[in-house]
């Protein structure tokens, strides 16, 4: 029976009961600080020069989001504003300083394990043997989620196959495939362990615009046949276009926009004043420091992506 038709039933998946009825995420008042230590004197010649000040920095600052069952958030922000510490805490490897966040109805800190079972997470550090081909990790990985041999074996076949891997590919050495094909496949991982929750950061990036609209494909089946919830992190606006139901901008830790990309392109219209309905991009830009950058500032970096890195950068060292 598809799961849809169980929404109000409860869902017994890997020994854990799941009420599809309740939302899946719910991030409440939730905020990370780190200690940054840091030398007073760059520029000292000696290290005796330098003194060491202790800097606190707010990675996510009291960010709250409610995501329902089978719904497609995306988290748009600038590097250093949070997204990834974000989405560490909602896989548990991190614990929140403030707040709670609960994974269908289960605490990441008090149901930990439970939530581990719930939860997968894909990013661009993923862990393989990488003298060992995609079939090879993708069959240690089923193993360790009791799957038969032969059932994985055609499952892993047609998931890289659906993602664009070619089958000269599929039992050839990881090692040798680039870094957007090795993310696919860990893409591919997170699918056969059936996540209720998939969280995937940044999961194309890198990735060519056929294999960009591979994975965006794949994601929505996860979605529409797998009834999947999913929180993905992104700096491409088109994708978040493409994928997410919402979205949510987050600056230097906190939220500053949360909603449909057309709600938030219509009211940005609305406050910049204009007749044609803004791109997703002015958006960002909009509720992010981007906007900060000047005609002086692209005449001295060149162009203005370039103006924009500098200037992430130079938050990133503040
Ligand atoms: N383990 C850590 N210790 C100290 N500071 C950290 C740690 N992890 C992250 N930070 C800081 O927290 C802030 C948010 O970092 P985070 O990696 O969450 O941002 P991000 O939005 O994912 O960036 P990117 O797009 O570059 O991946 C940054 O200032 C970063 O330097």
């Amino acid at each position: 029976m598809a799961i849809q038709e169980q929404t109000i039933h409860s869902r017994l998946l890997k020994n854990v009961v799941i009420d599809t009825s309740k939302d899946a995420v719910v991030i409440d008042g939730v905020s990370k600080i780190f200690k940054k230590s840091q030398p007073l004197f760059r520029r000292a010649k000696t290290k005796s020069a330098e003194l060491e000040v202790v800097r606190e920095v707010r990675a996510v600052d009291d960010i709250s989001l409610t995501i329902k069952h089978r719904e497609i958030v995306g988290i748009l922000g600038a590097n250093g504003s949070g997204k990834s510490t974000l989405i560490r805490m909602l896989s548990t490897l991190l614990i929140p300083d403030r707040g709670r966040i609960s994974i269908f109805g289960y605490d990441v800190v008090k149901d930990e394990r439970v939530v581990q079972r719930l939860i997968n997470r894909v990013s661009v550090e993923a862990s393989f043997f990488k003298k060992l081909s995609p079939m090879e990790n993708l069959l240690y990985a089923a193993r360790l989620y009791n799957m038969s041999g032969s059932e994985a074996r055609t499952m892993i076949k047609d998931l890289l196959t659906r993602l664009g891997i070619k089958a000269n590919r599929i039992n050839a050495p990881l090692e040798d495939m680039s870094r957007g094909m090795q993310q696919k496949v860990a893409i591919a991982r997170a699918f056969l362990t059936s996540p209720i929750v998939l969280l995937l950061d940044e999961p194309t990036t890198g990735l060519d615009p056929r294999s960009k609209l591979d994975v965006q494909t794949f994601v929505h089946d996860l979605r529409d046949k797998h009834d999947a919830t999913i929180l993905i992190t992104t700096h491409d606006m088109e994708e978040a276009e493409a994928l997410c139901d919402r979205v949510a901008i987050i600056d230097k830790g906190r939220m500053v926009a949360l909603g449909t990309t057309e709600e938030l392109r219509r009211t940005v219209t609305n406050l910049m004043g204009r007749r044609e309905l803004v791109s997703l991009n002015e958006v960002f830009m909009h509720y992010t420091a981007a906007h900060t950058i000047t005609e002086e500032d692209i005449k001295l970096y060149g162009s203005w992506e370039k103006a924009f890195e500098a200037l992430e950068a130079q938050r990133e060292e503040e």
